[in-house]
This record gives C-alpha cells, sequence and structure tokens, in this order.
C-alpha cells in the first residue's frame, strides 16, 4: 500500500520521499517523468522548489481575479494536478471549466485518480478534463487563464516563442498567463549566489550532496531555465501587453503576463 497523506483540502496524495538519487549511480540517465518520478512528485517538488506551495496556492487567488464566465482555464504540464485542484478551490465563475494537459501518461494516470478523489469530497467544483497530450500540439480555445507552472523549462528553447504566441491567441480580454519558472541570471555573481542558496535550501530539506549532483546532472539536458529579461523579451515578442513579476524565492519565479 502507497502511504499517503492528505493536503490541498482533503485530497489524498502520495507521500513517498524522493530518494531517486540517493544511491550512486554509474551513469546518471536524463530526467523523465516516469513512473518512479510519479510516486515521488509530490515529495520532490515541494523539497526542490522554493515557494511551490506558495505559489500554487496563489495560483488560484490570481486566476480567480482574471476568470471569465464561460471560459477554459487552462493548468499546461499539470503533473498531478496541483495548479487544477488549487484553481477548483478558488474559482468561482459562472461556466468555467478547467483543461488539464500533460504528455506524461504515468502523470496524467495519478492526476486523474486524484481529481476523481476531490470530485467526490467536494460538490459545485469546475469541471475538468485532464488531456494525454503535448502543448504544443494543442488546440487552443478561447481561455481566460493559462498556467505554465514549471512547464516551460522542459520545452524546446526553439518552440517557445510560438507556444507562447498561441497561447497569447487563446487568450480572452480581461485574461492571463500566469508562467513560473526557474530562473538563470546574467550577472554571474548573482547566478552563482542564487544557485548556492538554492543547494542550500535542498541540503535543509534532508537532500545529500549526492542526490543534490546526481540530480543536477539529470536535468541539465532536458531543463534549459532563461533569464527573467529573456522572458520579458520573448512574452513581449509573442504578443503579451505586460509582463508582471508577482513572485520570486531565491531563483524561482513566477510573472503575470497579460494579453
Ligand atoms: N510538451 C509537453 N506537453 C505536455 N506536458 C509536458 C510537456 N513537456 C513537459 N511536460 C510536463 O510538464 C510537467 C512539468 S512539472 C509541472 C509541475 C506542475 N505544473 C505543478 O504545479 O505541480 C515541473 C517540474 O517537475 O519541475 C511534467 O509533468 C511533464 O510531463
Ligand atoms: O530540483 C531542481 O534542482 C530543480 O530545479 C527543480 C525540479 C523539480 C522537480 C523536477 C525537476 C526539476
Amino acid at each position: 500500500m502507497p502511504a499517503f497523506s492528505t493536503y490541498t483540502a482533503g485530497t489524498a496524495v502520495s507521500k513517498e520521499p524522493d530518494r531517486l538519487f540517493a544511491q550512486p549511480l554509474a551513469q546518471v540517465p536524463d530526467f523523465a517523468f516516469n513512473e518512479d518520478v510519479v510516486r515521488v512528485f509530490p515529495d520532490m517538488i515541494k523539497r526542490s522548489v522554493p515557494g511551490y506551495p506558495t505559489i500554487v496556492e496563489n495560483l488560484g487567488v490570481l486566476a480567480a481575479q482574471f476568470a471569465q464566465p464561460n471560459s477554459v482555464l487552462y493548468d499546461l504540464g499539470s503533473s498531478l494536478g496541483a495548479v487544477t485542484q488549487a484553481l477548483r478551490r478558488h474559482v468561482r465563475t459562472d461556466g468555467c471549466r478547467v483543461i488539464a494537459v500533460d504528455n506524461s501518461a504515468a502523470m496524467v494516470e495519478r492526476c486523474r485518480e486524484y481529481l476523481n478523489g476531490q470530485d467526490s469530497m467536494f460538490q459545485e467544483l469546475l469541471p475538468v478534463e485532464v488531456i494525454e497530450g503535448d502543448i504544443l500540439a494543442l488546440d487552443f480555445q478561447p481561455a481566460s487563464v493559462v498556467a505554465l507552472n514549471f512547464t516551460l523549462q522542459f520545452i524546446a528553447p526553439d518552440q517557445r516563442t510560438a507556444l507562447l504566441s498561441r497561447i497569447r491567441q487563446s487568450l480572452l480580454p480581461g485574461g492571463a498567463l500566469i508562467l513560473s519558472e526557474k530562473l538563470r541570471f546574467n550577472d554571474p555573481e548573482e547566478h552563482a549566489l542564487l544557485t548556492d542558496l538554492h543547494v542550500a535550501f535542498k541540503r535543509a530539506n534532508g537532500y545529500s550532496e549526492l542526490e543534490i549532483a546526481q540530480k543536477r546532472s539529470a536535468i541539465e539536458n532536458v531543463m534549459k531555465p532563461d533569464s527573467l529579461e529573456e522572458h520579458r523579451e520573448r512574452l513581449l515578442a509573442a504578443g503579451f501587453s505586460k509582463v508582471v513579476p508577482w513572485f520570486q524565492c531565491l531563483n524561482f519565479a513566477s510573472l503575470i503576463a497579460l494579453p
């Protein structure tokens, strides 16, 4: 029996601790969102991303300000649906529905289980559809809120502007894109300081030097962070009119981009 804990307003999520990189690996494979990662994901993301619980909960609060009646709210790269659950806790706008999309079959399967659990515990939640698919191939419907919560960094850099342009085209007046990302910094001293402080955050959360080093080499080929300046310029190039950072903790930040 997997261990479960209740958080996010009562919905049970796995609390299996992340020890994926605890043993020395002869060769560290590229990071993938497979079944092993799915089992430990809630623990991994909370212990790895400073500010993650604050970002997710407040993403729901922000979304409620931008949600327009009878529109779609997208959770792109939904993983286990933490953002979708926050949207359902906070958005009360008439006729809204959530579309969560992820291309990891293992994530989608577990996400559907969690959302069914939330459905059975609470009434009058926004309807949700969970799609297993590539967000680069998605046919966007008119949307008032689009959340990319730590997903764009996994998209090939040369595909990012096109994806953001398509999101911009789908956004309704009064809507918003909420984009959370790990940042890199153009100033080498600032980059080194915030990278060291992120390592200290992981150490304080119980990760060993070996776990930190092996995870770093697992993600370096698959996760390519940009600077805040690059994000701003790309969002403006994609047609957004205004970019407003609303949260930063160490080298992790979240931005609101307005159509
Ligand atoms: N092309 C793609 N199409 C669809 N999904 C993708 C694609 N590329 C990557 N993904 C998916 O994007 C998610 C990124 S995790 C998001 C956390 C979540 N938002 C959270 O708030 O808990 C971030 C992290 O682990 O740092 C994974 O589930 C991938 O399968
Ligand atoms: O662990 C890290 O160093 C990160 O940058 C964040 C992260 C969190 C979960 C999966 C992949 C990357």
